[in-house]
């Protein structure tokens, strides 16, 4: 049995990992070792078998005796230990979800519903470092499988609609803190039928520039509003997620060599863990909307086709609808007025699970069964 050690397993990205793991009772086929950055010498988390107790994950020797590592606990986390590990000689698999070693060399961006091909390319290979891909991107390829195997994507631009929990739990606190707060603010108004909604709208408008707003984490209102930038400024005009968008699609796809190009305005919205897209694509040809559906609904078993009708749209094709499951749902499928080689799609996935640890999971599961 492989030895297996889980580095940020208590983390929110990690949790949700844990819990898909013992559904799927991956448990069973390896020896799981814990480690922590804070907890030394504690209790294992109950995964339904006797696991020791918990290791300190700085510890190079302690992780050098595992075959797998599998970190969730970040990028900081990943700059400090990786480097070291290999520098010691250990030569087992890196699978991590923080984005830090993902455009290196040697590492695969795994997503195997999509890229099994990259993946067995790469274990033939002598491969060693598989890395979850950003949540955006992923849940994107999941969601337009279909039209990316037959190779019918000439470019495709991204608007997305991104949740609190890709920024943390913390912002998923704050997220709700300020709805509350917001709330508070004209609880009186609201329980005053002939209370004028300018009034309210006013007392709302106020409230979310207030200083009573709690903003430490967004550093600006998202509850009530939206913030039009994730992740750094390049200092081109573009944020890091939206470049992520091109060369990670591009990179998981196997080619690079051929970019397809991809690009969009990444939107940080009050959901809370389902990240959601508007995509405008270019085909390469006129393909009539029947056999489009079909590619895309037979692609992968999660990805499933929502017809573009009102009712199904909106009971279907939204973060409320889709939150904690594996489903990758597509919808707002028309072509566009452009012409009929303009297709408009919209997509929704649960950011942490296809958008974070689901394809860690896999990726485990992989090795195990290699
Ligand atoms: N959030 C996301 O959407 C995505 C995140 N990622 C990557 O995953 C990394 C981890 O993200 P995320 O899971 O959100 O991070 P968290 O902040 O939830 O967890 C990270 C670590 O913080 C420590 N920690 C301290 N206090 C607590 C607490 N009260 N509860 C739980 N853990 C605590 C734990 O380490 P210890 O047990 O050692 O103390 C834990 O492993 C990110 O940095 C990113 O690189 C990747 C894709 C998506
Ligand atoms: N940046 C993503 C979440 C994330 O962690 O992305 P990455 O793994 O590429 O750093 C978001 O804010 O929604």
């Amino acid at each position: 049995m492989l030895k297996v050690g889980f580095v940020g397993w208590r983390g929110m990205v990690g949790s949700v990992l844990m819990q898909r793991m013992m559904q799927e009772n991956d448990f069973a086929d390896i020896e799981p070792q814990f480690f922590t950055t804070s907890q030394t010498g504690g209790a294992a988390p109950d995964i339904g078998k006797d696991s020791p107790a918990l290791q300190d994950a700085k510890n190079i020797d302690a992780l050098r005796q595992m075959d797998v590592v599998l970190t969730c606990q970040g990028g900081d986390y990943t700059s400090e230990v990786f480097p070291k590990l290999r520098a010691a000689g250990w030569n087992g698999h890196w699978i991590d979800a923080a984005s830090t070693l993902r455009m290196e060399k040697d590492a695969v961006i795994v997503l195997d519903p999509v890229n099994m091909h990259v993946i067995q390319d790469a274990m033939a290979n002598g491969g060693k470092n598989w890395i979850g891909g950003n949540c955006t991107v992923s849940l994107m390829l999941m969601a337009l499988n279909g039209l990316f195997k037959a190779d019918l994507v000439e470019w495709a631009s991204s608007m997305t609609y991104q949740a609190a929990s890709g920024a943390g739990a913390q912002n998923m606190r704050e997220l709700i803190k300020q709805m509350g707060v917001i709330h508070a603010s004209v609880t009186d108004l609201l329980a005053d039928p002939a209370s004028a909604i300018l009034q309210i709208d006013r007392t709302v408008a106020e409230t979310l520039l207030s200083e009573q707003l709690p903003s430490a984490h967004f550093g600006v209102p998202l509850a009530g509003s939206l913030i039009p930038w994730i992740d750094k400024d390049l200092g081109n005009g573009q944020s890091k997620e939206e470049w992520k968008g091109g060369v990670e699609t591009n990179k998981i796809l196997g080619r690079e060599a051929n970019p397809i190009v991809i690009d969009g305005l990444c939107v940080r919205i009050g959901a809370m863990r389902c990240h959601s897209q508007a995509l405008t694509i270019k085909l390469r040809q006129d393909v009539p909307m029947d056999e489009i559906n079909q590619m895309l609904s037979e692609a992968n078993e999660w990805a499933r086709v929502v017809s573009n009708q009102r009712e199904a749209s909106m009971n279907e094709l939204t973060p409320a609808a889709v939150t904690g499951t594996l489903t990758t749902p597509v919808g707002r499928l028309r072509k566009l007025a452009m012409g009929g080689e303009y297709l408009s799609a919209f997509t929704v996935g649960d950011q942490l699970l296809w958008g974070a640890a689901e394809p860690l999971r896999r990726m485990l599961r992989i090795l195990v069964q290699a």
